[in-house]
């Protein structure tokens, strides 16, 4: 549904002269220097699919997307929506997509929000009760019923997320392109867009490829994740393969009832690692693809009188620092 095939894209910017005139100097530069946003990515995304898209700040989501939407066009290699080609079919292309970009919305400003959507009911040609009936869907979906005869500019961030949702999808398209559609929300309003969007995926069957640096959003939402580091897709797949190649230890707090005694000289030959005694607590490390917890309670139970044991997993957050 989605294809990317080597997809390049190189930002020519011109290198500001200083000095004198230099105002006037830098209209005629003569200087470039080089942004390899996107190098060589290659990405097919099937359909029903919910993929995350993630990456440090400037690694080239942003671009990424862009491309795919056909916002921009490719330094080199491309892309097939359904496919066509978002930068040569557009009109047929823009009928397949619907793309939020959390940091602007595509609604105006002082209208209020179904005036946006009547606008953009035109411009995608909508017949009347094809409109009528999504539009009473999506506010149904949505709630919109709240905000939608107030001005966008008077809505709280997340109503205008959701009114940009709606305004994504009042032609139905296939697919979604999300660009940190939670941004700037409050919990509440986080879980509410995420209820959405799970409803859109599942109950809708919408594909769907989002951004965000919010991994509880990734976590809670996608089935498969691509990661991009400075312009490079450097893994693709499910995220608990992602946490198993990256084998970061889960931790273990041991309490005793009394003191903890430690087999002298033998600690190196176990299979995990103590980290800390403390206050009759022993902190221990383990990898749970080599070790299970019976085993290190086995081990542990004879170096004192056990009484509760806590495990702590790595979460998601710490394995994606640790990809970047
Ligand atoms: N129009 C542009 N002109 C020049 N450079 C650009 C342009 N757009 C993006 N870049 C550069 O391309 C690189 C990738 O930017 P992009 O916005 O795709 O990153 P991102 O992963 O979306 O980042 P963030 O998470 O911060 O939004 C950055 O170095 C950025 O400065």
């Amino acid at each position: 549904m989605i294809i990317a095939r080597n997809l390049c894209k190189t930002f020519k910017l011109t290198v500001p002269k200083e000095g004198r005139f230099k105002g006037i100097r830098n209209l005629f530069a003569s200087e470039y220097r080089e942004v390899n946003a996107v190098k060589d990515v290659t990405l097919s995304i099937g359909s029903g699919e919910f993929v995350g898209y993630i990456g440090p700040n400037g690694a080239g989501k942003s671009t990424t997307i862009k491309m795919l939407s056909g916002i921009l066009h490719p330094t080199s290699g491309d892309v097939l929506i359904c496919g066509a080609s978002p930068q040569q079919n557009r009109r047929q292309v823009v009928r397949q997509l619907g793309v939020v970009f959390g940091q602007r919305s595509q609604l105006w400003w002082d209208l209020p929000v179904r005036d946006s959507y009547d606008i953009l009911a035109s411009m995608y040609k909508l017949d009347a009760p094809h409109y009528k009936e999504q539009l009473a869907t999506l506010r149904n979906v949505l709630q919109l019923d709240e905000f939608i005869d107030t001005p966008v500019r008077k809505l709280s961030l997340g109503q205008r997320m959701r009114a940009d949702l709606a305004a994504a999808l009042l032609h139905n398209p296939a697919i979604l392109f999300l660009d940190e559609p939670t941004i700037g929300l409050d919990v509440v309003a986080k879980k509410q867009i995420r209820t959405y969007l799970k409803h859109l995926n599942v109950e809708w069957g919408k594909t769907i490829l989002l951004t965000t640096h919010d991994m509880d959003d990734i976590e809670q939402l996608c089935s498969r994740v691509i990661v991009i580091n400075r312009g490079e897709a450097i893994y693709d797949g499910s995220i608990e393969n992602l946490q198993e190649r990256i084998g970061l230890p889960s931790v273990m707090k041991l309490a005793f009832r009394g003191p903890v005694t430690l087999p002298a000289g033998r600690t190196e030959m176990l299979p995990f690692k103590v980290t800390d005694v403390q206050d009759n607590v022993l902190t221990i490390e383990c990898n749970r693809n080599e070790v299970t917890a019976m085993e290190v309670l086995r081990n542990v139970s004879e170096w004192g009188d056990l009484l509760d044991v806590h495990i702590e997993e790595p979460d998601f957050e710490d394995i994606i620092h640790r990809v970047y």
